[in-house]
Parts: structure tokens; C-alpha cells; sequence
């Protein structure tokens, strides 16, 4: 079980990297948790082996990606040096039908989110356990919500979620379960719910971002599921 696991998070991975990156891909964002280990290791590969590659920058959304990056031998960059991104890797705790995700399950959503949201094209790997009908079905332990210390007594008692743990940024994590969210408007409606809570600084809630999602099958294949409107937006949103 955890070798089809493993198995299928590095397809996921090789597929996505093997066909988003190309001579044309000169700044890459770095998404956090196990998955993306494999999104690096198939990157490192190609940046040392292929000459026409002109990677340039890769910018990381965590400590954890910041020493992938140097470890693999790329070159690591910050977000305010490359504030326009090419394509972005990263993996997910739930993904539904529209490509709509939950993440942060590792903590790092908030800055996951700013790499995200600085990138023409973000693109979610995973294996087959993430993909959903409608997100709160496969992940169950509720929405990482990140928020500021001094606000973390009074937003637990408004959304009563369990925690916390400590970000990158300094913050704490609540985890909030909203229940089943079924449709773009509920998810909508669940983001709006928490961040609107003075105090929460970003929800795991990434609404109409991911263009495109590689799901790693047990049986070894990948599946690719696509989404042209959030394409569109992501495009013309960081130009
Ligand atoms: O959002 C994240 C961290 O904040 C991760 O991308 C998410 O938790 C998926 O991790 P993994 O690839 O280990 O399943």
C-alpha cells in the first residue's frame, strides 16, 4: 500500500515536470509536503542533464522547499526577487471536481498560496487518495486555517477548530471542519466565512487556482484533469 503510494506520487510528479517544463520555463515555484519531493528529484535530473533548460530561479513555500531546492542543486530565489512566476508544483490534501483544493495539511498554505497566486500556470500533483467529488469527503480533519497569535483564543471560540500548530511566518494553525462542501459556491462561501475573522491571515481553501491536476494511479498510470477557466484567470491575473 505504501509503495503504490510512494509509486504513484513520483509518476504524478515526473508527469507533471515533464510536461510543463521547457526551454521557456525560467522561474518555478516549489510547493511543500511529500509529493513535490518528486517534483524536485525529476527537475534536478533534467536541469543537470538537458543544456537547453535556462531555469533560472526556484522560488520555495516553505523551509522544507527552500532545502529541497539547495540540496537538489537549483537555484533557489525569493518571491519578492521573481514576483511573476512560470509554473508552480505543488501537492494537495483533497481536490475536487473543479479542481478547487484543500491544503495546508503541512502547514504551509499561506505561503504556498502568495507562490500560487504569483504564478501564470499552478499545477497540483497527487496521488489517486486526493481526488474528491466535493472537498470535506476524503480529508476529514477539517480546513488549516493560519491566524495571528494574539487572536488565536478569540477565533477558536468563533470557529472552534482544533490546534494549533507554529508556521514559517510565525503563525498558528487551526484546523476548522466546515463539513461536506459541495460546489464552487459553498467553497467560496467557506473561505469567505473564515478569512473574514480578523485575525485569520489565509484559509487552506485554493478556489479557481490549479489549472491543471496529476493524479497518480495504483496501477501505476496518471490521470490528468484539467481546468481551461482557471487557466485563464491564473494567466492573466500575474501579467
Ligand atoms: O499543502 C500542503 C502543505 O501545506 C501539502 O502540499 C499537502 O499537505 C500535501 O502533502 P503531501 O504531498 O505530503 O500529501
Amino acid at each position: 500500500m505504501a509503495d503504490l503510494v510512494e509509486q504513484a506520487k513520483k509518476k504524478a510528479s515526473y508527469a507533471a515536470i515533464d510536461e510543463h517544463i521547457n526551454a521557456n520555463t525560467h522561474v518555478i515555484g516549489i510547493g511543500s509536503g511529500s509529493t513535490v519531493v518528486y517534483c524536485v528529484e525529476r527537475l534536478a535530473q533534467r536541469f543537470k542533464s538537458e543544456p537547453g533548460l535556462k531555469i533560472r530561479a526556484c522560488i520555495p513555500t516553505s523551509f522544507q522547499a527552500n532545502q529541497l531546492i539547495l540540496e537538489a542543486g537549483l537555484p533557489l530565489a525569493e518571491l519578492n526577487a521573481h514576483p511573476v512566476i512560470d509554473v508552480t508544483f505543488d501537492g494537495a490534501d483533497e481536490i475536487d471536481a473543479s479542481l478547487n483544493c484543500i491544503k495546508g495539511g503541512g502547514g504551509c498554505h499561506l505561503q504556498e498560496k502568495l507562490v500560487a497566486a504569483a504564478s501564470k500556470k499552478f499545477v497540483v500533483v497527487a496521488d489517486y487518495r486526493k481526488e474528491s467529488t466535493a472537498l470535506g469527503i476524503q480529508w476529514t480533519k477539517g480546513i488549516p486555517v493560519e491566524v495571528i497569535p494574539m487572536a488565536y483564543v478569540t477565533i477558536q471560540k468563533k470557529i472552534q477548530g482544533l490546534g494549533p500548530c507554529v508556521t514559517d511566518s510565525g503563525n498558528l494553525i487551526l484546523d476548522v471542519f466546515l463539513g461536506v462542501l459541495t460546489g464552487d459556491a459553498a467553497v467560496t462561501d467557506a473561505h469567505l466565512k473564515l478569512i473574514t475573522i480578523p485575525g485569520v491571515v489565509e484559509t487552506g481553501l485554493f478556489i479557481g487556482m490549479a489549472g491543471w491536476a496529476y493524479l497518480g494511479a495504483a496501477d501505476g498510470s496518471v490521470k490528468t484533469l484539467t481546468n481551461v477557466t482557471s487557466q485563464k484567470k491564473q494567466e492573466s491575473s500575474v501579467l
